[in-house]
């Protein structure tokens, strides 16, 4: 490449970035004070906001660079999201303000009930597509209310499920902000998946429960330790791909993705007590 060419290129590269409109709807004053903490009453305690100094730092991270992956049934895009020093104080943020839980379930293992703990930490929060909260994650009285009428949700619609449904806290909502802009996409559940230990992880599965839809997008965003995410096809043996999703990286997986594909996430290889790793999970139902 010429020197021409390179002074060219980079001076598009800046170009664009000047143009760039701010990443956050409204930008922070870094002299504000913290925003207060999301309440809830499904939430067991409130949810701190992002320091202010974070909230500056996303808003002024450089735009990312995405890459995209091509193997049959397969739409992937990723990206280098956050710089990782921006990313590494998003884990340790949300790592000390969400309010992390196992689930445990039980099976039927030689006609016993056994109770099976799931090897990760996780937090769900959202609601599908019935339903909404009123106001915004500075009221903290949100009612849940039906998508159609407009009034008070019937108290059994949710009696059975899995994840009652939950506000999303203003920390993550200001995430799902930044990767639906990104992406074109809207969003309505995030998942928060933490990964305490090397012995946590994620076995094969693939997000095709029916309430997503036949073709749903689900956005990743990893933060903390390089970590490795596998895939391969439900029919064709011979496809797979193993990706090292590092800190900071946002991948996004569409279109019959989830049909014919499976995913993992492994424990992580080396630990250190700041090797530890956090990916959220936005799901669009
Ligand atoms: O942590 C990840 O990268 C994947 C998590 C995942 O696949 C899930 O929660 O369904
Ligand atoms: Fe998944």
């Amino acid at each position: 490449m010429s020197k021409r060419t390179i002074t060219s290129f980079f001076a598009s590269r800046l170009a664009d970035t000047a143009s760039k409109k701010p990443r956050l709807d409204s930008p922070p004053d870094a002299d504000a004070p913290p925003s207060p903490p999301t309440t809830h009453p499904s939430y067991p305690h409130p949810i701190a906001a992002l320091p202010t100094s974070l909230l500056t730092l996303l808003d002024t991270s450089p735009p990312p660079a995405p890459h995209t992956i091509t193997k049959p049934d397969l739409s992937i895009t990723h990206y280098h999201f956050f710089p990782p020093p921006t990313a590494r104080q998003l884990f340790l943020s949300l790592r000390s303000s969400l309010p992390f839980y196992r689930v445990t379930y039980t099976i039927k293992r030689d006609s016993l009930d056994t109770t099976v703990r799931t090897p990760r930490y996780t937090t769900v929060f959202g609601v599908d597509a019935n339903s909404y909260f009123s106001g915004d994650s500075s009221h903290d009285a949100r009612a849940l209310l039906d998508s159609k009428t407009h009034k008070a949700v019937p108290g059994d619609r949710y009696r059975n499920c899995v994840c009652p449904p939950r506000p999303i806290p203003g920390c993550l909502e200001v995430l799902k902000n930044l990767v639906e802009r990104e992406t074109g996409e809207t969003f309505n559940f995030v998942l928060v998946n933490y990964y305490a230990s090397p012995s946590d992880s994620i076995a094969y599965h693939s997000d095709d429960e029916a309430f997503l839809g036949p073709n749903p997008t689900i956005a990743s965003l990893s933060l903390g330790a390089t970590r490795d995410f596998l895939m391969k096809h439900k029919e064709d043996k011979a496809q797979t791909l193993k990706l090292a999703l590092t800190n900071g990286e946002l991948l996004v997986m569409k279109g019959a993705t989830q049909r014919k594909w499976l995913h993992s996430s492994t424990s992580i290889p080396i630990y250190s007590p700041t090797a530890v790793d956090t990916s959220i999970y936005t799901k669009r139902i």
